[in-house]
């Protein structure tokens, strides 16, 4: 059933729909010319992705599935490449579309493979996920891990639509929502306090897939990116901001040979940068704590093991934020106030490890 659906525009590109039920609006999404689309769904996922399939059926689509492992092994050039092929057999055409079903592993394959065949086919998003919903299914980052780093290729490429069925949340495993739960508190830090609030307000109410604050931290967290990606879509500047936590973050997914989840890692790495941040002379040891009690209160980790700094060190040199060797950190200033920290020291950067490693 749809019922009272929030629709939130992403500039004037496309809209992200809220709600339960609104997967049954993919055809809306789709022009009158496609005749042939993709749902690129996981393995795991058939049963959640076969009511967008029959209802793309139903509208006299000719729909082909494409099952891709679950979790991070799915961004893969060589995953990329098979579903290459798959719209190469079929002869898709740049009037024919690609559908997106499952967790933010699949929006950005998929997002990614629509981008690049025939330079570009549209793609719809279907978010399973907490964190695809709130975060990889807006914006239009797609792309692919390589074995030097994560997300390493890739593409701007924004959907034709994204549709947040809140009734998928409801087989979402924990950890999974824990996951989605970092982008969420992210958008608190950097942009929305009131997230925080709702978070430490409630805790119960904020973190259950059915609680009666997910829907409102879902809908923040949208509007926020939204409203930074309509007017940097690109990443010339202001969007950075939704890197935060991400530059150790994604060492810490690579050198780990991404068995971790990405929320957690971001949760990792938010809280160094609030360390950082707090010797950099930025932010206050209160808000450092703030960041400490509200991941650790819903369950994400903000310490990590010793001795491997070096590691991730050489890592964090593929962050896409870094220019030549400087790299560059998103920070606080205060809660919801964002800067950049350009060039830290490394004994400033091994201080703020050691911090996070206590
Ligand atoms: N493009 C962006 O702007 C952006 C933003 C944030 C994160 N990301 C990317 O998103 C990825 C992480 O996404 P994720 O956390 O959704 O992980 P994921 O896609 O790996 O999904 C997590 C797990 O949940 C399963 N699953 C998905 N929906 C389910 C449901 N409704 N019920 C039961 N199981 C379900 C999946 O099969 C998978 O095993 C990372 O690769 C990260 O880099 C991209
Ligand atoms: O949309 C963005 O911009 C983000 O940075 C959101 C992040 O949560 C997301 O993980 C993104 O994929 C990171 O992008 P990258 O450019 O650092 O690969
Ligand atoms: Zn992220």
């Amino acid at each position: 059933m749809t019922s009272s659906a929030t629709v939130i525009p992403v500039g004037t590109s496309y809209d992200v729909v809220v709600g339960h039920g609104v997967s049954d609006r993919v055809t809306d999404l789709l022009s009158g010319d496609v005749r042939q689309v993709l749902v690129v769904r996981p393995q795991s996922l058939a049963r959640l992705a076969a009511p967008v399939v029959h209802r793309l059926r139903e509208a006299g689509l000719t729909v082909h599935e494409a099952a891709v492992p679950d979790n991070e092994v799915a961004k893969t050039a060589q995953v990329a490449a098979g579903l290459w092929a798959t719209l190469g057999q079929h002869a898709f055409t740049r009037s024919d579309a690609v559908v997106a079903v499952g967790g933010g592993t699949v929006t950005d394959l998929a997002g990614f493979v629509a981008a690049t065949w025939l330079r570009g086919v549209a793609v719809v998003h279907v978010p399973t996920t907490l964190l695809a919903m709130v975060d990889a299914a807006v914006g239009g980052k797609t792309g692919i891990n390589t074995a030097e780093g994560k997300n390493l290729v890739g593409s701007f490429h924004e959907p034709a639509g994204v549709l947040c069925d809140l009734d998928a949340l409801a087989t979402l495993p924990r950890p999974d929502l824990v996951a989605g739960l970092a982008e969420v508190v992210k958008a608190g830090f950097i942009a929305d306090p009131r997230i925080l609030e709702l978070v430490e307000g409630d805790l119960d109410a904020a973190t259950r897939a059915d609680g009666p604050a997910m829907r409102e931290l879902v809908e923040r967290a949208i509007a926020m990116k939204a409203e930074v990606v309509a007017a940097d879509l690109k990443e010339s500047w202001l969007r950075e901001i939704l890197n935060y936590g991400h530059t150790l973050g994604h060492a810490v997914e690579q050198v780990e040979g991404y068995h971790r989840r990405h929320g957690e890692a971001v949760a990792i790495g938010m809280t160094f940068a609030a360390h950082l941040a707090h010797r950099a002379g930025h932010l206050t040891a209160d808000a450092v704590e703030r960041h400490r009690a509200i991941l650790t209160s819903v369950g994400l980790p903000t310490t990590y093991e010793a001795g491997h700094w070096d590691t991730l060190a050489t890592a964090m040199q593929r962050d896409k934020k870094t220019r030549g060797s400087v790299l560059r950190f998103i920070v606080l200033e205060d809660i919801g106030v964002p800067t950049r920290l350009v060039g830290p020291d490394e004994a400033l950067l091994r201080a703020a490890y050691d911090d996070l490693c206590r």
